[in-house]
């Protein structure tokens, strides 16, 4: 029998639901699999308890959030033999949509009792980790002010972007990549393996998490007048007709910024000024 660890984010989404250790149960292979369940705590908990099972026999470790659970998971997880499963109920699950997971509990845990494994790539940013869409700019503020808010969830998502659009402004970023330098200017700069942020908001819609290509994306600050047609091309998946919107391919790039603020996969993180971003290909296992 096969030992499999849950871990359970409580307050991802608008939280995994009271009843979610019956529901894995009932779709679970219970011929092939045993599972263990653990709620996580508090933020950061996640990864230690994806450290302590990494030296436990288990088979696979099953993240059971949204993004920043996957993460926190990812990175733990990354460039050794343990392989990752997403059970999607978290906010806006961008990873798992770009995977193809269901996000239905019963279609996510056939994808975990079929056990086909997929290596995919992962952001290294300076000393962390993001395996969907990092970035700075408007992006590591809306971030940041959704930390902050009481509810998670699609709706507080909309009023954080709200709420910081106002007093975003575009800057100067410094880029080096393929021997080349750009003094680009913008109001967000994402660093992207996969398409989208999540809810099918599709910033860079040709990445792929396993083609070794990182696309660095920048936007323009549209006008308010020009929102709704830029809301309708990213989740359309036709943000590339934008103007405001520009791609840079690479492996590797070095960037700049003036301020210290970032996200990795939604969760706020102070990097400072000067980013080293590379992507490490095929660096983790996923259960997809
Ligand atoms: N018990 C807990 N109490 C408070 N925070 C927690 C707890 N467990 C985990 N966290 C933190 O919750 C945060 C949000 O989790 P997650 O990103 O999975 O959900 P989400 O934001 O709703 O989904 P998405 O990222 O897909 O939009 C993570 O940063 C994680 O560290």
């Amino acid at each position: 029998m096969k030992k499999l660890l849950f871990i359970i984010n409580p307050i991802a989404g608008k939280s995994s639901g009271a009843n979610i250790v019956e529901r894995i149960k009932k779709y679970l292979d219970v011929n092939s699999y045993a599972p263990v369940f653990i709620f996580s705590e508090y933020p950061e908990h996640i990864s230690e308890i994806s450290r302590d099972a990494l030296s436990e026999n288990y088979h696979a470790i099953i993240a059971v959030g949204g993004d920043g659970t996957v993460n926190e998971v990812g990175r733990v997880l990354v460039h050794s033999n343990m392989p990752m499963g997403i059970i999607p109920v978290g906010s806006g699950n961008g990873l798992a949509r770009h995977l193809k997971i269901p996000l239905s509990l019963k279609g996510a845990m056939k994808r975990i009792n079929k056990m086909d494994l997929f290596e995919m790539d992962a952001m290294r940013i300076n000393e962390q980790y993001s395996f969907c869409v990092a970035g700075i700019g408007f992006d590591a503020e809306v971030s940041r002010a959704f930390q902050r808010m009481k509810a998670r969830g699609l709706y507080s998502y909309i009023i954080a972007c709200l709420k910081c659009f106002k007093q975003s402004r575009n800057q100067n970023f410094m880029v080096k990549c393929n021997d080349e330098e750009y003094r680009l200017n913008g109001f967000m700069l994402c660093f992207a393996n996969a398409s989208q942020f999540g809810n099918n908001a599709y910033i860079a819609p040709e990445a792929d998490v396993s083609d070794g290509v990182l696309n660095l994306i920048l936007m323009k600050k549209p006008s308010f007048l020009q929102i709704p047609r830029l809301a309708y091309r990213i989740l359309n998946g036709k943000v590339f007709k934008d103007a405001s919107w520009r791609q840079i391919l690479g492996s590797s790039f070095e960037v700049t910024q003036t301020n210290e603020f970032a996200h990795l996969d939604g969760e706020p993180v102070r990097l400072g000024t000067s980013l080293k971003v590379n992507i490490e290909k095929k660096a983790l296992k996923v259960i997809c």
